[in-house]
């Protein structure tokens, strides 16, 4: 049976990558005997120009019906004046809520022959391994009202949580850190904020279910700080939405780059969306530059997650892990040495690592 998997490339560099993700899992599918059928659909800035709007009901139908959701990025200077309702984000946070995805995943782990070319030293970074987990559908960016007011000169944004939202993030984050080195740092503002005040009464009261599982709760300025002065002291880090997208772009810098960064957005049932953590960078869409690593990645968290497809997702870890370390690098790796490639010489290296070698040596077999 095919397993039915939408597409939406969206913007910028996000329609470069999601060439990469689509030719490694045709790559995949030819290996296992597997078949993947690809519907493409248009969301963000792409939509706006096809459509009129950011997100189409044509493609919340698509994706509310398949079994698995691609998302390359959205966004540009094209659309940056549009009201607030029809920028190209609108869509992405659309899709994010419509399928309530509220779990957004973000491993975060240097490969081995990346660790000298973080601006970090490498004795900070060696041996980190982090799972930022966001909040994704609700906090500041979807509390109500958000608005201006007089006249435009004043603005409103909401941090607004119901128990139950913070309650299902925090068994996601505890269950995570069961699966991991089972330690779990909550980020709040709790010296400040009274949503994060109930967020660490939840995450309090959860611990008792979770007995195996150290806790500690860091405030959200401090772990920005903690992160790379010693990202070693993290396994599981779980926050609201908007804390959590400053931190894992923050985190990036332990990898390299922001175009390594892979993402799993995910509901209790599993269905998933998955999602590089950067954007469309319009700075250097068009030239065929972008890393597409993270989003090779993404779709190796979709096999593991959505399809169970764990052997799989592994052989394209492992394959990345090789192709790294035979030299190959994208522009955004500030890399001496090695090869100097764009999107579409990296992506055939990584499947000329996955046709001719097995999971050798797979640093990342179980983790994304
Ligand atoms: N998930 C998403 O769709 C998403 C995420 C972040 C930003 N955005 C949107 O993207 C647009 C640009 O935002 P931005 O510039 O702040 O963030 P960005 O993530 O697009 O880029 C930040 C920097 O990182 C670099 N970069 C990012 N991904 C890269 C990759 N794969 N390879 C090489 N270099 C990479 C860019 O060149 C840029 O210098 C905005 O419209 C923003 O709203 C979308
Ligand atoms: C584009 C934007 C709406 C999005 C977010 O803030 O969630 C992005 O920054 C991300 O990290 O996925
Ligand atoms: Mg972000």
């Amino acid at each position: 049976m095919n397993k039915q998997v939408v597409l939406l490339p969206g913007d910028g560099i996000g329609k470069e990558v999601m060439e990469s993700a689509k030719l490694v899992l045709n790559t995949v599918a030819t290996e296992y005997g597997h078949r993947f059928a690809f519907h493409e659909h248009a969301i963000g800035g792409d939509a706006i120009d096809r459509y009129g709007i950011p997100l189409p009901d044509d493609t919340i139908k698509a994706c509310q019906q398949a079994e698995a959701v691609l998302l390359g990025s959205v966004g540009g200077k094209k659309w940056d004046n549009l009201p607030a309702n029809k920028r190209p984000e609108k869509g992405l946070l659309g899709i994010r809520k419509q399928l309530g995805l509220f779990a957004n995943l973000r491993p975060i782990k240097s490969f081995p022959a990346l660790e000298h070319v973080s601006p970090l030293k490498q004795e900070v970074i060696s041996g980190s391994d982090i799972l930022i987990i966001r909040e994704l559908t609700g906090g500041l960016y979807f509390g109500q009202p958000s608005e201006r007011r007089e006249n435009g000169q004043a603005a409103v944004d909401t941090l607004y949580y119901q128990r139950y939202e913070i309650e299902r993030i925090i068994d996601k984050a505890f269950q995570s850190a069961r699966k991991r080195r089972k330690h779990l740092t909550s980020v709040d503002k709790a010296n400040v904020l009274e949503s994060s005040r109930l967020w660490r009464e939840v995450v309090e009261e959860k611990r008792q279910q979770y007995p195996d599982v150290t806790v500690d709760h860091l405030l959200v300025d401090a772990a920005a700080m903690k992160l790379v002065t010693s990202p070693d002291q993290f396994d599981v880090m779980v926050t609201e939405n908007l804390f959590g997208d400053i931190l894992s772009d923050e985190a990036s810098v332990l990898t390299g780059s922001l175009g390594m960064l892979p993402s799993a957005s995910v509901r209790s049932d599993g269905v998933g969306l998955y999602e590089p953590v950067h954007g469309s960078a319009p700075d250097i869409a068009g030239r065929g530059m972008a890393n597409p690593i993270g989003m090779i990645l993404s779709a190796a968290m979709m096999l593991r997650h959505s399809f169970n497809m764990e052997q799989e997702a592994a052989e394209i870890e492992s394959a990345v892990n090789d192709t790294l370390n035979e030299g190959y690098h994208t522009a955004d790796l500030n890399r001496e040495g090695g090869k100097l490639v764009g999107t579409a010489e990296m992506t055939e290296a990584v499947i000329e690592n996955i046709t001719t070698k097995s999971v050798s040596d797979s640093i990342c077999s179980s983790y994304f």
